[in-house]
């Protein structure tokens, strides 16, 4: 189990993180939602201990933290983080990097070739780093992991420049992992396939975790209808709206439909289907959120 207590970061005036809690648990994948620069990356640097937090506490097993150096070698061996491209080694091949990172945490790498097939990666890993496109350097990246196979994860950007057939093998080797009891956080700007792999959503902002949005299990429901700016006027105007009702982003009306009767969520689909647009019902999903939180 990984705990944060109010950890806070400051970089000079400017505020990154501010008294953030939160706790994770193994065999939990975990998607990291936010615009850039709102500090995902400061967050995984402080849970990686590559960044001092100005106040609160990291804990690992609720016994485990970053009080001195035999602990954090302790950790480290449970902990990997995402490689930056940029960290790659140009003249070295994949199966080189996926070797390295094998024998450094697992001290073995019989599981490696499992690694390249799965990743379809047999076809370029024995040539050098710097033959390899956007793409390949990125499967090498999310392979490096995997050849690491630490009990904790944190990927940062980790669909960066794949195409659509590898976000999808990725998602699913991230549901493989999560199936092997791994803790993985996954920051991405990717937010349509989140649902296919994470168990929940954090969405950060001013430097807290502003909201968990969770897949297993039923989230509240809604009446959702896109609507121009006047056509919700003239709702607002006419019916008195529930209280907790949204209107994202300037033009979705969200009716939650939860504590309503049939009949009011009869009635509300009659007065909205004048309108002649598409009225869906079902919980908000990741991009409804962001738009929620994040649309200026
Ligand atoms: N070493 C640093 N010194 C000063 N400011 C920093 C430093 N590192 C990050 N910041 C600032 O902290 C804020 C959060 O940065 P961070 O990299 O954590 O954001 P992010 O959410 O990961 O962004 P992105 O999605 O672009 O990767 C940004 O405003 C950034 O400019």
């Amino acid at each position: 189990m990984l705990k944060l207590k109010d950890v806070s970061v400051a970089y000079k005036d400017k505020k990154v993180l501010d008294k953030l809690s939160l706790t994770a648990e193994q065999g939990e994948v975990i998607g990291l939602v936010a615009p850039n620069g709102t500090g995902k990356t400061t967050l995984f640097n402080v849970i990686a201990n590559f960044l001092k937090p100005n106040s609160g506490t990291v804990s690992f097993h609720e016994k485990h933290s970053y009080r001195s150096e035999k602990e954090e070698i302790r950790i480290h061996k449970q902990l990997a983080t995402f490689p930056d491209q940029s960290d790659l080694f140009e003249e070295l091949s994949g199966i080189d990097h996926l070797k390295l990172y094998a024998n450094m945490w697992q001290k073995t790498t019989k599981h490696v070739p499992s690694i390249v097939e799965a990743l379809h990666m047999t076809g370029y890993v024995k040539k050098k780093v710097r033959t390899y496109s956007l793409g390949m350097r990125q499967r090498l990246c999310f392979a490096m992991m995997e050849a690491a196979d630490t009990p904790m994860m944190l990927m940062d950007e980790v669909m960066n420049g794949l195409d659509l057939s590898n976000v999808a093998l990725i998602s699913q080797r991230l549901n493989d992992l999560k199936k092997k009891e791994k803790l993985i956080f996954v920051a991405s700007h990717l937010l349509e396939n989140l649902d296919l792999y994470a168990d929940r959503v954090l969405f950060l902002k001013d430097g807290k975790i502003i909201h968990e949005q969770h897949f297993h299990g039923d989230g509240d429901a809604f009446i959702k209808i896109s609507l121009e700016k006047e056509q919700y006027q003239h709702i607002k105007n006419t019916y008195s709206l529930p209280d907790d009702y949204h209107f994202i982003a300037n033009h979705l009306l969200c009716i939650p439909i939860k504590d309503m009767v049939m009949d009011s969520q009869a009635e509300w689909m009659n007065r909205l289907l004048p309108f002649n647009r598409e009225i869906t019902i079902g919980p908000l999903g990741t991009i409804e959120y962001y738009e929620k939180y994040f649309h200026s």
